[in-house]
């Protein structure tokens, strides 16, 4: 044996999404906007990650690509041994169908379903769905499944897309700005609840919001601006959404 062991590195985290030198640029008539500039990160598998940057830093370009939603002019974005970036666009919404769960600042609910008829229909995508009742009793609106989206709150339609984002129970939970449009309160719910199924289920979250008081409840934060990161920071105790003022 040695006198001198060499110290094991620490296991390498892994990956859920590797994002390698990304670029995307939009043309419109003679003009080049080059939204993301060569952006490498990854998304690690069950984490908190929020994405912060101010209003057109490129947020929802990344969400985009990520989400299958939009494919990049250059690099690659690799989700298990598929790269998002080369695929065909019926294996995009393959993708988005099987492994991420959308969730918007307004919700996006589809206004002649009611609250379970939304979640079931987003359950018949996917090929192993949880419970649509149990998810919306999960959320707290148990005795609202049969509201139109007309008759629900702001905070109770977001619940709504939360339980119907999480029912195809995906690797990835998207959230574009998912306290937006609520007051303090209601927004500290919709976050208690994003992080419960993270805890709960394991789904990898990904919140990307303008406000950064809300990245106190992740356990890493990309910080972005003009299509750059330009940092990305470690949060050893997140916050509960409780604790987070802004
Ligand atoms: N389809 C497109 N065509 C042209 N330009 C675009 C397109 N999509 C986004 N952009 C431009 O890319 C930049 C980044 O937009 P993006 O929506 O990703 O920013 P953001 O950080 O999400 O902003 P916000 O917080 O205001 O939503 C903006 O300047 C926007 O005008």
């Amino acid at each position: 044996m040695s006198d001198n062991p060499v110290e094991e590195e620490p296991p390498s985290r892994p990956s859920l999404l590797t994002v390698r030198n990304v670029e995307r640029t939009f043309t419109m008539g003679e003009v080049k906007v080059e939204v993301l500039k060569d952006l490498s990160f990854d998304v690690y598998d069950g984490e908190v990650l929020a994405m912060v940057g101010p209003s057109g830093s490129g947020k929802s370009t990344i969400l985009n690509l990520i989400g299958g939603l939009d494919q990049p002019n250059h690099g690659s974005v690799l989700f298990d041994d598929i790269d998002l970036a080369k695929v065909s666009s019926r294996a995009l919404t393959r993708y988005r169908r099987k492994h991420v769960g959308f969730v918007f600042q307004f919700y996006n609910l589809v206004p002649n379903l009611t609250a379970l008829e939304n979640v079931l229909s987003a359950a018949e995508l996917a090929d192993h769905p949880l419970d649509a009742e149990e998810m919306l009793a999960k959320v707290g609106l148990k005795d609202r499944m049969d509201h139109f989206p007309s008759q629900l709150s702001g905070g109770e339609q977001q619940r709504v897309a939360i339980a119907r984002a999480v029912v195809k129970n995906p690797k990835l939970l998207l959230c574009d700005e998912p306290t937006g449009a609520l007051d303090f309160e209601t927004g500290i719910s919709a976050l208690e609840l994003l992080l419960e199924f993270n805890r709960d289920l394991g789904t990898t979250v990904l919140i990307i919001t303008h406000n950064t008081a809300l990245a106190d409840v992740a356990s890493r934060v990309i910080h972005l601006r003009s299509g750059e990161i330009v940092k990305i920071d470690e949060n050893a105790q997140p916050l509960p959404p409780s604790e987070v003022v802004w």
